[in-house]
């Protein structure tokens, strides 16, 4: 595929568990994306930007080799595809489609480490990260690929254990697996082009990575506003998740109390309130963070 001149490229993933966080990701980095009648590529209203919906496969190929100059696509997939080859660059993760692949056997297996799978069949879609793993533990065993419903396969004896994503565990429990190593975690990551884009579009590039980098750092900031006891600032501050240093002011007509605002870049959970409170923090406000640059 080639590209068109005068455009950036961004790959995404077309259906599936990543397609509409990614979509949100470009959205928020104030991209209009308008849907057309291509179904392949949304034109992108206010840039020269296009978007490219493909099977997440695709997605770190078309960013090693230039197609795009930008993807979202999980570290996992990347790390199968990792050939030798020029590869993309990741710049971040996105906080989203967190998941471990993981080693799991029945409990027909007697499983006491890595050296049980010795001469073992497994089965699993990520047969170059498993070979890697298998590798780096010094087993030798049979890969059997299967591009899904892994998890099936011990039941059907077509392989001893499997090797498959994990989130919940609930799909493990569902097919009476064990989960026993943890292979590799992973998240969606935003990649980027070993190759320059056109002179004229590189600004446009890094000002949508700049935009993207803000969009992920707000997401689960929060502002804290609040009142506290002069005597207390120390401890109050230093219960807020994640705060830099807070804007300290006077509060008119009070000496024994300031306001406190912050940036908390951590959840701020029931608890951590109830403890400033328990302070002396009174007037305890919690924001969302829009954007952050
Ligand atoms: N259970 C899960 N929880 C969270 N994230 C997951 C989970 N399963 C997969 N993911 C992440 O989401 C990505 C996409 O998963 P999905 O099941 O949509 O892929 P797919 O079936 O290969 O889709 P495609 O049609 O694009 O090839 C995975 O590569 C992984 O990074
Ligand atoms: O630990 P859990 O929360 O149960 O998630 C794990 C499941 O999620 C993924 O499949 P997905 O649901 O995306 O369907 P797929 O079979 O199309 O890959 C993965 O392949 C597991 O089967
Ligand atoms: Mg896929």
């Amino acid at each position: 595929m080639s590209k068109v001149q005068g455009r950036l490229r961004i790959a995404v993933q077309k259906s599936g568990r990543l397609a509409e966080r990614s979509l949100d990701l470009v959205r928020d980095a104030g991209l209009r994306v308008m849907k057309g009648a291509n179904d392949l590529l949304y034109r992108v209203e206010n840039y020269p930007i296009d978007l490219l919906r493909v099977r997440d496969d695709d997605i770190p190929t078309f960013v090693a080799d230039g197609v795009c100059d930008l993807g979202v696509v999980g570290e996992n997939v990347l790390e199968e595809a990792r050939n030798g080859g020029p590869q993309a660059e990741i710049l971040m993760p996105l906080g989203f489609g967190k998941c471990t692949l993981k080693v799991a056997t029945p409990p027909s297996l007697d499983y006491a480490g890595p050296a049980s799978l010795e001469d073992r069949r497994i089965a699993t879609s990520y047969p170059r990260i498993l070979k890697r793993w298998l590798e780096s533990r010094g087993v030798s065993a049979d890969i059997v690929t299967m591009r899904g419903a892994v998890e099936v396969a011990p039941r059907l004896k077509l392989a001893h254990a499997i090797c498959d994503l994990v989130s919940t565990g609930a799909t493990l429990e569902a097919n009476g697996l064990i989960a026993q190593e943890t292979v590799f975690d992973s998240q969606a990551v935003l990649i980027r082009s070993p190759q320059a884009p056109e002179p004229e579009l590189q600004h446009l590039l890094d000002s949508i990575i700049e935009r993207m980098s803000g969009v992920v750092a707000s997401q689960g900031a929060k502002y804290v506003m609040l009142n506290a006891p002069r005597a207390a600032l120390d401890r109050i501050t230093a219960l807020l998740p994640g705060a830099g240093s807070p804007t300290v002011m006077p509060l008119s007509g009070r000496d024994d109390a300031v306001a406190v605002h912050a940036v908390c870049q951590e959840a701020v959970f029931w608890e951590t309130l109830e403890k400033l409170k328990a302070e002396g923090a009174s007037a305890i406000l919690v924001l969302p963070i829009e954007k952050m640059m």
